[in-house]
């Protein structure tokens, strides 16, 4: 990561505290403009967690997470929420709730259906898509309102291979196209074919921010080890 990028999102002092537990604790981290920021790390880690107080989901017990609050962000979850409508509908609200004229909307649902090669499926109710399908529909539907910044937490974590491949390829597209990928991943595989940097959390804590191809041929710490090679943490 370039470190005379700019920054996109500083967190400064954060901890989240529930039942006296220091869920996250992270003095600074800096996530800057370029390629994608990958959250790894053990299950219970903190990574939904960290993911949900960067974008403004829930507030910290201490600390701030600084970012430019003209910039549009947009978070897409593991299980899709997709609203009752048609495929072409689910994106259509959206810009319809951001008062995009009627004439820009079709355009735009029409692009970002092709994107998706949702067309044939663009009248059909949304919850009857696949799996894989309804994550490509959200992703797109994400990207809407072109977010500078995009959240994913485990987009593709009940996936086959292909439609891995699918939702990678849109991800690829939309951080061509400038919008900074946040995204919580267990698949090293997938975290070097996305390549960018990645962000270990262990305990709620960042232990590695490092580029991928470096944290995964020689991690740091120990706890980055045993969890490549895919040991038991405590
Ligand atoms: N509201 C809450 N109150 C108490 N504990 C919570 C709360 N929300 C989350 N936790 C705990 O915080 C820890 C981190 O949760 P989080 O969902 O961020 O983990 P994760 O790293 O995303 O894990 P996974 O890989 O399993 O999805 C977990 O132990 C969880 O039980």
């Amino acid at each position: 990561m370039d470190p005379k990028a700019p920054t996109v999102l500083e967190l400064c002092d954060i901890r989240l505290i529930r039942d006296e537990q220091h869920l996250v604790n992270i003095p600074n981290l800096t996530i800057r403009q370029g390629a994608p920021t990958l959250i790894m790390g053990p299950n219970g880690a903190g990574k939904s967690l960290l993911l949900r107080l960067m974008h403004g989901l829930i507030s910290p017990t201490q600390g701030r997470v600084d970012f430019d609050t003209d910039v549009q962000q947009a978070m897409v979850f593991q299980r899709p929420v997709l609203l009752r409508r048609s495929v072409a509908g689910n994106i259509d609200f959206v810009l319809k709730a951001h008062r995009i004229p009627r004439a820009v909307r079709k355009d735009r649902v029409n692009a970002l259906l092709r994107m998706a090669d949702l067309i044939p499926k663009a009248r059909q109710s949304a919850r009857t898509l696949s799996g894989g399908e309804q994550q490509r529909l959200a992703l797109v539907r994400a990207l809407a309102l072109k977010p500078k910044i995009l959240f994913l937490d485990e987009p593709t974590a009940s996936l086959d291979p292909s439609a891995t491949h699918a939702i990678e390829a849109l991800i690829r597209q939309a951080n061509d196209a400038g919008t900074k990928i946040i995204m919580v991943t267990h698949d090293p595989g997938q975290a070097s074919r996305l390549g960018g940097e990645i962000v270990f959390l262990h305990k709620g804590q960042v232990l590695e921010q490092t580029g991928v191809s470096d944290f995964l041929t020689e991690p740091k710490s120990t706890a980055a080890k045993h969890y490549l090679a895919g040991g038991l943490l405590f």
